[in-house]
């Protein structure tokens, strides 16, 4: 029998509340998901779910949680700075160093994460070259469309080779064929073992990379499995059907035409 890899993720009863005034507002009310290596995880669901809030903590943003996580091995809580030298986090929009140019801005990252100038900039030229983006490497990053600032934290984020991949919303802005390149990129690098936590709210990108899908809904996990699976079970033929299901909001044409009846009146 083939043994099963010990897992690269393991979330274990997360729980995590947000202060509002005197208030506690618990938004992850026990997540628990383990995540082998080479496995693309789309990570999914509504507007306020819980997603980003899973992603910043995985990604030691935000230490205040309750439950037990370990990645590749290290305590979050306890070893934090080995799992960032070995994650990649892409969010969905970040703050560049707005004077600084693509070729500088990375050179940056790259020197933070310890890596060796030569081997910088040959990643640089070829993650730029990639991206169709070599032409405005030394461009100043205050010009770059919204489109053009998503490749350079796409690059920023794959640049020194990390394990795993973390990915808030990550082709925000792109145009089709960027698309399709960081498609390409995701199922190429979970073939090289590497593990892509991907967060979206793209259905039909999510429904063709992913190996699982985990959909929550208010905090907690409503669906976990291969999209096969998920489809199977509930018979309802794309994921955004199923994610329509799962978490009760339907009746989308009503209330497009409820929409329409308030400018009318
Ligand atoms: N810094 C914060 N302070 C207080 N509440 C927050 C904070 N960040 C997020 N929240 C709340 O936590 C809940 C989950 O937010 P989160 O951003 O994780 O959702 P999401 O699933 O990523 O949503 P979206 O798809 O809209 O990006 C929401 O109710 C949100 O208002």
């Amino acid at each position: 029998m083939l043994e099963k890899s010990p897992a690269v993720i393991s979330i274990q009863n997360l729980e995590k509340s947000y202060q509002n005034g005197r208030q506690a507002n618990k938004v992850l009310k026990g997540i628990n998901i383990e995540i082998q290596p080479g496995q693309i995880i789309g990570y999914i669901g509504p507007n306020g779910a819980g997603k980003s809030t899973t992603v910043k903590i995985l990604c030691g943003l935000l230490p205040d949680f309750e439950g037990d996580i370990t990645i590749l091995g290290y305590d979050l809580r306890t070893q934090p700075i080995e799992i960032k030298k070995r994650i990649g986090y892409i969010p969905e929009n970040a703050a560049l160093y707005d004077t600084l140019t693509p070729r500088e801005y990375l050179q940056f990252v790259g020197e933070l994460h310890g890596m060796a100038h030569d081997d910088i900039n040959q990643k640089i030229g070829k993650l730029l070259n990639l991206f169709e983006m070599k032409a405005h490497a030394d461009e100043r990053l205050n010009s770059f469309s919204k489109g053009m600032r998503q490749k350079i934290l796409i690059i920023s984020g794959l640049i020194h080779n990390p394990a795993i991949i973390f990915m808030d919303e990550p082709l925000s802005g792109l145009d089709a064929n960027s698309v399709i390149i960081v498609k390409e990129i995701l199922t190429q690098l979970a073939r090289d073992g590497k593990t892509i936590f991907y967060s979206s709210h793209i259905m039909d990108v999510v429904e063709k990379i992913s190996d699982r899908i985990i959909l929550i809904d208010n905090g907690n996990i409503v669906a976990d499995g291969s999209f096969a699976d998920l489809n199977s079970k509930d018979h309802t033929g794309s994921l955004e059907k199923l994610f329509t299901e799962l978490t009760g909001t339907s009746g989308h044409s009503k209330k497009a035409e409820e929409i329409i009846h308030v400018f009318e009146n």
